[in-house]
């Protein structure tokens, strides 16, 4: 397949007539410079040129199973092609080519991403040199198995259990319970050979809590489950239909002593435990996938915001002055203020996404010479980060499909599936609520230390007691994130004073906590949106320096229109602490509704600048010539049931219907 940029319609070329700005200067922005564009485009070309890596059928119309085989063979054509082409599958990863683009849930994403992270981020040295290269060839293929039917957010919950055997030198793994069967794992049911274990160690009668183990699943030559383990698939699924997340049971499985992952903690042949540096730092997979899970959000976003922005500038809707042509229904102000926020975001959560995976190279670096003390705010800012992403990502994707009326509905716009596999990231990796609270308690903590007269880490550092007053004038940038720093702390100081006094009046710690917690998941979505815009702001003006004046402006606005609208967002908290005044709020709804106005003259060309090609996006609505209708007409035709004029369906059942006495 090559790739042929078709002409446009005459709306899309008036539109992209009036770009005052580079895009390609953009887009390398997007990408982290122009090297990595270049890198970018010769994944796509490659893979553009690899037909078989697309589906001439939709996989709405395929059976389960069909589907399945379908995009496994996808999957596989995937990795040889990248492999082939000397890339890596990291490079696929950290493009945002590999996981779910050409995809519809991937049975090798979770091979790619957390087995192989878990096996580099976890193995000892013996460990790394044995299984490393058997996963990276695909010598032996896994998964990320930790969740159970009866605990996923509650990981010290777990029931499977890894019991040692100092006679043999093995461990025993278990399911004691229905509730200690693994289930959700991606490409656990039928594709994984192996899997990463989550299970509590148990060593002479005593538990040591969750500990990661390798364990075969599935004979290398047969494919046939290994006795003592019984594996399948959980069934259908809000999405990503084409995966086969699965279930996993043990029957006193033996496996031997060195297929526990001894990295950070290890158990001695007699069966004597080495603590870890600090607790949690087998959690480590989590935490990195969290960190690409803000990406791949920002991502989908994105994909979401092409179609549904490309679209409403194609579609005429009604009379905005009667009798006179029916508009672009991109010129109508609400149409602008359900997309332009959220293509603001998009910017935000790019910046955040690049400024967060710089914490977690230096946390990383740090562990490696035994420092722990980045840990928390790492774990911190990621779930913070995570939780946030996911959240608006699903938000903006919902709202782009709404702004596209009827058709954004139909499956051949790709927005129910941009939909649901991102919707999935609100729950996997750390439910958001539970995220939120993990920000809260590092939140809280902070504040105390802070109360103490302690130095705080960086992205916390604006909650200390006594900050020194911002002298910013409020209508700024800075002004306004300074306001909302003011409002983020009197929201902790608040909820700080209501776990107190709740502790005071009888409470417990733990039944005050969870009585403040509706106030608490505020507290870490406004900290970690705070952070979002200071990232923002401090990456536009570090650009400012080198970029372009219209490359500049643009993005001046859209950190501006995220900052306004985060503004308005919180009202109340800055009413309420004396931030802003109504005054002050008055003037910036008013300077909202004229920013979206000048946003929506380039919004087409800003979304083009994102640089993802037709056929990633798969729409009907949101391809670069426009041709909407043509398209979604061409797509019907495609369904089975056009195959023949009478189905089979109306000699079973209507006409019996129509024929009967009723
Ligand atoms: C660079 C990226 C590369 C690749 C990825 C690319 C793209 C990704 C795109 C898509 C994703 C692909 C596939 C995803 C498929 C999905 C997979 C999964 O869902 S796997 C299962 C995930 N499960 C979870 O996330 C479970 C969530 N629960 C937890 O993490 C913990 O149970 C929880 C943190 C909630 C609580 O832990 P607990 O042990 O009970 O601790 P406690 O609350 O008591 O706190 C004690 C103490 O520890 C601190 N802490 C907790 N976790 C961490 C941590 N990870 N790191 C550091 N510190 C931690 C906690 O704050 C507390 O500290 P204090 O005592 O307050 O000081
Ligand atoms: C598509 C998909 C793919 C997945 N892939 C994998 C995988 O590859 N490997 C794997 O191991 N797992 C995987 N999972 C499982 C996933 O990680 C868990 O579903 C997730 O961690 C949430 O846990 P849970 O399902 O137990 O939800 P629960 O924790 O039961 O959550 C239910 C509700 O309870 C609330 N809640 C729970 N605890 C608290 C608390 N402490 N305070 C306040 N509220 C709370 C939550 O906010 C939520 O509203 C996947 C899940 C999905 C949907």
């Amino acid at each position: 397949m090559s790739v042929v940029v078709p002409e446009c319609c005459d709306d899309l070329k008036r539109e992209r007539g009036r770009c005052l700005f580079n895009k390609e200067e953009l887009t390398n922005i997007l990408d982290g410079g122009p090297k990595l564009t270049e890198k970018r485009r010769r994944i796509e070309k490659m893979l553009i040129n690899t037909p078989e890596l697309f589906d001439d059928v939709s996989p709405d119309y395929l059976s389960h199973e069909d589907r399945y085989s379908n995009e496994l063979r996808k999957a596989t054509q995937l990795m040889t092609t990248l492999e082939k082409n000397g890339f890596t599958y990291n490079d696929a990863v950290t493009t945002g080519t590999g996981l779910w683009l050409l995809m519809d849930g991937n049975p090798l994403s979770l091979h790619i991403s957390m087995f192989l992270d878990t096996i580099k981020g976890q193995s000892n040295p013996q460990q790394l040199q044995e299984w490393l290269p058997l996963a990276e060839k695909f010598k032996i293929i896994g998964t990320y198995a930790q969740t159970e039917l009866g605990h996923g957010t509650f990981v010290r919950g777990l029931e499977t259990t890894a019991t040692y055997d100092s006679t043999t030198k093995e461990f025993v793994l278990h399911s004691p319970t229905i509730t200690a069967t693994k289930w959700w794992p991606g490409a656990l049911g039928k594709t994984s050979n192996h899997a990463v274990v989550m299970a509590q160690l148990y060593l002479g009668g005593k538990c040591y809590g969750p500990h990661i183990f390798m364990v075969q699943l599935r004979d290398l030559e047969t494919h046939r489950t290994l006795p003592g383990i019984v594996v399948g698939e959980i069934g259908p699924r809000l999405g990503m239909n084409s995966n086969d997340n699965g279930f996993l049971q043990f029957n006193h499985h033996r496996i031997p002593l060195t297929n526990m992952f001894m990295k950070h903690s290890q158990v001695t042949e007699d069966g004597k435990y080495v603590k870890p540096l600090h607790s949690k730092l087998s959690y480590g997979t989590m935490v990195q996938t969290r960190v690409g899970i803000v990406y791949h959000a920002s991502r989908e976003l994105s994909r979401a915001l092409i179609i549904a922005i490309r679209y409403s500038a194609v579609r005429h809707q009604s009379e905005m002055v009667p009798g006179d042509p029916e508009p672009q229904i991109l010129d109508y102000q609400t149409q602008q203020y359900k997309l332009l926020p959220h293509l603001a975001s998009f910017f935000a959560l790019r910046f955040s996404a690049r400024a967060l995976l710089e914490v977690f190279i230096g946390t990383s670096a740090g562990l490696g010479s035994g420092k722990m003390n980045m840990l928390p705010e790492l774990h911190a800012l990621s779930s913070g980060l995570k939780a946030v992403a996911t959240n608006d990502a699903v938000k903006g994707t919902d709202i782009c499909r709404l702004a596209c009326g009827g058709h954004g509905y139909l499956s051949s716009s790709n927005l129910p599936r941009i939909y649901t596999a991102i919707a999935a990231g609100i729950t996997y990796e750390g439910e958001n609520t539970v995220l939120f609270l993990q920000v809260a308690r590092y939140l809280i903590k902070s504040f105390r230390a802070s109360s103490q007269g302690q130095t705080l880490p960086f992205s916390v550092s604006y909650l200390r007691v006594q900050p020194p007053s911002s002298h910013a004038p409020l209508m700024s940038d800075r002004g306004l994130v300074d306001a909302l720093g003011a409002g983020v702390r009197w929201m902790v100081g608040e909820a700080e004073r209501r776990l107190q006094q709740l502790v005071d009046s009888g409470h417990s710690p733990h039944a005050a906590w969870n009585a403040c917690s509706v106030h608490l998941v505020q507290c870490a979505d406004a900290h970690t949106r705070y952070y979002i815009c200071e990232q923002f702001v401090d990456a536009v003006s570090k650009l400012g320096e080198t970029v372009s004046s219209g490359v500049h402006e643009v993005l001046r606005q859209l950190c501006r229109l995220y900052i306004l609208h985060r503004v308005i967002q919180t009202a109340g908290i800055l009413l309420r602490c004396g931030a802003v005044d109504g005054k002050a709020l008055t003037s910036i709804e008013e300077e909202e509704c004229h920013l979206l106005a000048t946003l929506r003259i380039q919004a087409v060309s800003i979304v083009d600048a994102i640089d993802i090609k037709d056929v990633f996006l798969k729409s009907t609505l949101g391809a670069w010539d426009g041709n909407v209708y043509q398209r979604i007409y061409e797509e019907a035709q495609k369904s089975p049931l056009n195959k023949s004029d009478v189905t089979q369906g109306y000699y079973q059942y209507l006409r019996p219907l129509m024929k009967a006495n009723l």
